[in-house]
């Protein structure tokens, strides 16, 4: 048969060596799920906040007769941990390591195959992302603190690096601006400005309050309020 013929050669022409280097190289790609399965893992047993109770910040070798290692929090891990940054990432981490995010991965090769598909995620679960926070609220918290997460974290270093760009705005409104994440930020460096945040009805209802931020409930497809 053709394709058996086709193989010698191939598997002639390479040393083991080479082989089982492409051996490990597949391995690598199909198992390259684990390395954030086990991020998943490592928050949800809540193994950054340990560490850091328990005040060890580094890797060091403790000093005892069996050289026992001890683990710390390294730059990046630490931006899980409770109060080591203002916001912590773990909220948006934990929605980018949801089943409903990754699930729809091992459907990819329909969905690329799929001419008429949306996203990979609507294909899979038969509506986007913010019509399914509109339907479950444990989704939509879920949805909603990832947001504040990732926006807390990234004010902090745009409002440090180039708050000059709001100089001289009076109002602002943040279009689909979620819990407010950027919306508090802003006002609170700035609390002249008159800040609103417009996002849909589900996330404005269980928006917290905040004295210089105020929500509109709307569809930004309809309308933006003038700012
Ligand atoms: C990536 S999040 C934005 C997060 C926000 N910038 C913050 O600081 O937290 C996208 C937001 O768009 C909102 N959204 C989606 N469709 C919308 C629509 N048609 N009108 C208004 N908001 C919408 C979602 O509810 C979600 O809060």
């Amino acid at each position: 048969n053709t394709s058996s013929a086709k193989m010698a050669p191939t598997q002639e022409k390479h040393s083991s060596e080479e082989l089982l280097q492409a051996q490990v190289d597949l391995w690598h790609h199909a198992l390259g799920f684990v390395k954030s399965m086990a991020l998943k893992c490592a928050m949800e047993l809540q193994i950054p906040n340990t560490i850091q109770h328990h005040d060890i910040f580094v890797v060091h070798e403790v000093a005892s007769p069996n050289k026992e290692v001890a683990y710390g929090l390294t730059p990046t891990t630490r931006l899980l941990a409770i109060d080591e940054v203002r916001s912590n990432l773990s909220p948006i981490l934990s929605l980018i390591l949801d089943s409903t995010v990754t699930a729809p991965f091992s459907g990819m090769h329909s969905w690329f195959l799929d001419e008429h598909s949306t996203s990979l995620f609507e294909k899979a679960h038969g509506l986007n992302v913010w019509e399914m926070a509109a339907q479950n609220s444990t989704y939509n918290q879920l949805i909603n603190d990832a947001m504040v997460s990732d926006s807390n974290f990234l004010m902090d270093i745009i409002l440090r690096e180039c708050s000059g760009v709001f100089l001289g705005i009076k109002s602002l409104i943040d279009v689909a601006g979620g819990h407010g994440g950027s919306a508090k930020a802003i006002a609170k460096a700035f609390p002249q400005m008159k800040c609103s945040v417009l996002d849909l009805p589900h996330v404005v209802e269980e928006a917290p309050t905040f004295d210089h931020v105020s929500f509109i409930s709307g569809d930004m497809f309809k309308y933006i309020p003038p700012a």
